[in-house]
């Protein structure tokens, strides 16, 4: 049995939450640059809890310059073992409404200016993200959020966008009519994927603040209305993530999904032809199966 390690990624509105016990904010250097922000660390009802608010404290970075690869590095060698995603997002649906979170299970990834993998040229290794996100994580935060009283949906396809501008009407009323997305963002992608990698176990929670621009009966994408919702959201996401401890045990049990095992015949490259300062900086992510 490993012991559970719950991450918590904050995004827009969540830069930090309350409630854990011997609480520190740690500096966790990582061979993949320098994550976001120190990291809080702590533990909730006895389970262990790290949390990194993606933009930075004080929201310094934009969706394209999100150090995402040392963000899920730094969590993975913190010992993280469940990372739980939660994110802003525009709502396809009309019954997705502003204030409502949605369990998002699926992607489509339409991002083109960010780093994607840990691996590459002298290590490479391809891994499955048909279902990127985790079930069994999936289904522990949508009782969490139930028993805060959210409205929580499960189930939504995330389109991952490149920002930082909102999407244009034209680009709306495609992914909503003919790409079948539910909801719409600018951070959850590569963020899966390289959790994914680094054998972490997904979830991602998106809280609706507004209609995107598709919606008749409302105006155009607006930040400050953003922020008003999100005032409200965070409040209710801190409420959600309190509740995760109970429902995810001490002891881990392997994940049922895979998740924890997700490089078991990924990696191509001969060990003979593996380059030695990617092996090295693969240490955390990879370890498992680069040193077995
Ligand atoms: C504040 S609106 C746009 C911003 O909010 C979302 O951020 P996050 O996913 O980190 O909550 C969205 O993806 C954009 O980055
Ligand atoms: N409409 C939207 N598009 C992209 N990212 C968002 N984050 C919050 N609302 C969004």
């Amino acid at each position: 049995m490993t012991e559970t390690m719950i991450g918590v990624i904050g995004g827009s509105g969540l830069y930090d939450i309350d409630g854990l016990e011997n609480t520190a904010w740690v500096d966790v250097e990582s061979p993949w640059g320098t994550p976001s922000d120190q990291i809080l660390t702590g533990s909730l009802n006895g389970v262990k809890m790290a949390f990194l608010p993606r933009h930075g404290r004080g929201h310094v970075h934009s969706p394209t310059t999100v150090p995402y690869r040392a963000n899920i590095d730094a969590l993975k060698r913190l010992g993280v073992t469940d990372v739980i995603s939660v994110s802003a997002c525009g709502s396809f649906r009309e019954e997705y409404a502003p204030g409502h979170f949605v369990i998002v299970d699926q992607f489509i990834d339409r991002t083109f200016a960010r780093e994607k993998s840990f691996f590459g040229t002298g290590c490479v290794a391809h891994v499955s993200v048909a279902h990127p996100t985790c079930p069994r994580l999936g289904e522990a935060c949508h009782q969490a959020g139930q028993a805060a009283g959210i409205t929580i949906h499960k189930g939504g396809t995330y389109l991952a966008m490149e920002g930082p501008q909102f999407s244009t009407l034209a680009e709306s009323k495609m992914y909503r009519e003919h790409w079948g997305a539910d909801v719409i963002g600018m951070t959850n992608m590569p963020e899966a994927k390289l959790a994914r990698e680094a054998e972490l176990c997904y979830a991602s929670i998106a809280m609706v603040t507004d209609y995107d621009s598709w919606h008749p009966d409302h105006g155009e994408v607006d930040v400050n209305d953003i922020i008003k919702t999100l005032m409200g959201n965070s409040e209710k996401a801190r409420n959600m993530i309190r509740g995760l401890p109970d429902l995810l045990d001490h002891d881990r049990a392997p994940c049922p999904h895979g998740c924890d095992r997700a490089l078991d015949f990924a990696i191509m490259t001969a060990p003979e032809k593996r380059d030695a300062d990617l092996v090295a900086k693969l240490d955390a992510v990879a370890g498992r199966v680069l040193t077995a």
